[in-house]
């Protein structure tokens, strides 16, 4: 089989749009206080995206982590707090700190073409093949008349490869499995050609092989080419492989956020998952691996130690 995320690095066409000054904020969150029905279930939140880095948001279910995403791409409106976005080629900023622009005050097409969400979850289309879904990415390059779009089919054939839904262009997407329609649904983000990504536990449905080639797509598409990325994951094994940065949620309260080697500690985790919680550096690959201790693991060994 042809499709591979894997060589992503070595396939991905240069980007339509100039990014540069890894390091730089990209888009940020600042007091952000967020509710639902006057119940405010973020509050005081602050966030910043780099241009070339993954800042993973971690926390327990409910902490609050899918509407601080949602409120960085505009589908949540906050009831206090900012969202500036950076330009690409760091003119809107300066330095390490950008100013940016009011996110909220920006043309909904101007945005799109800077910023992008895969969410948890979407409609599936029916009647549509994953060639048209995916070309939906391309919508905020699209004139009122459907004017043409040079970048589009290169953008769209590209996506389609890297996320290895190519073979089943011609399909409809109401036919797929859920891992399939996933991979589609980043394509199309993929298409969308933006400089800040956002992912919503973008493995969800994904198997084994494609959860680590999408790991290694988003670190690719942000230390290779320069793309901000923001991802909500429940695995923090995966947030200790593919992050920069990690904003730890907790009740609604960003409890930690920094670099991740320094963040994720099992003092931290167990405290905010509310279970014991070993980290550590394993032996031969060197990776951090976060380790939850069950009642069971206690028990074995507390019978081994006898
Ligand atoms: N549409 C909604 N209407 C009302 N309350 C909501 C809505 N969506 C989320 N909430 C509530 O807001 C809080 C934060 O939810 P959110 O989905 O942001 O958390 P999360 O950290 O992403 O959770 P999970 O890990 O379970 O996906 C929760 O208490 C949740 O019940």
């Amino acid at each position: 089989m042809k499709v591979s995320l894997t060589y992503v690095s070595q396939t991905l066409v240069e980007p339509t749009q100039a990014r540069v000054a890894h390091g730089q904020v990209a888009l940020s969150g600042r007091d952000l206080r967020l509710s639902y029905d006057k119940r405010t279930v973020v509050d005081g939140a602050a966030i910043e995206l780099r241009q070339g880095a993954v800042t993973a948001l971690l926390g327990p279910n409910g902490s609050g982590k899918s509407t601080l995403l949602r409120s960085l791409a505009r589908l949540h409106r906050p009831d206090a707090g900012t969202v500036r976005l950076d330009r690409a080629d760091g003119s809107g900023g300066s330095g390490e700190v950008a100013d940016g622009e009011d996110a909220l005050a920006l043309h909904p097409k101007e945005f799109a073409r800077r910023v992008t969400l895969l969410s948890q979850s979407r409609p599936t289309p029916s009647g549509v093949t994953v060639r048209d879904v995916v070309a939906y990415g391309r919508h905020p390059y699209r004139g009122r008349f459907r004017t043409a779009d040079p970048d589009g089919p290169r953008a769209v054939a590209h996506a389609m490869e890297v996320t290895g839904v190519a073979t089943m262009a011609d399909r409809g997407v109401d036919e797929l499995s859920g891992g399939e329609l996933q991979r589609v649904w980043l394509a199309t983000c993929l298409a969308q050609d933006t400089g800040v990504l956002l992912l919503d536990e973008p493995t969800t449905y994904l198997d084994l092989r494609y959860q680590v080639e999408l790991l290694d797509l988003v670190r690719d598409l942000a230390r290779v080419h320069g793309v901000a990325v923001g991802v909500v994951l429940h695995d923090l094994d995966q947030a200790a492989a593919v992050a920069d940065h990690v904003v730890v949620l907790h009740q609604g309260v960003v409890r930690a956020s920094g670099p991740a080697a320094e963040v994720l500690t099992g003092e931290l985790l167990t405290e905010v998952y509310g279970i014991h919680v070993d980290v550590y550096t394993h032996p031969i690959t060197g990776r951090t691996c976060c380790e939850a201790v069950s009642r069971h693991d206690v028990r074995r060994a507390a019978a081994a130690a006898v």
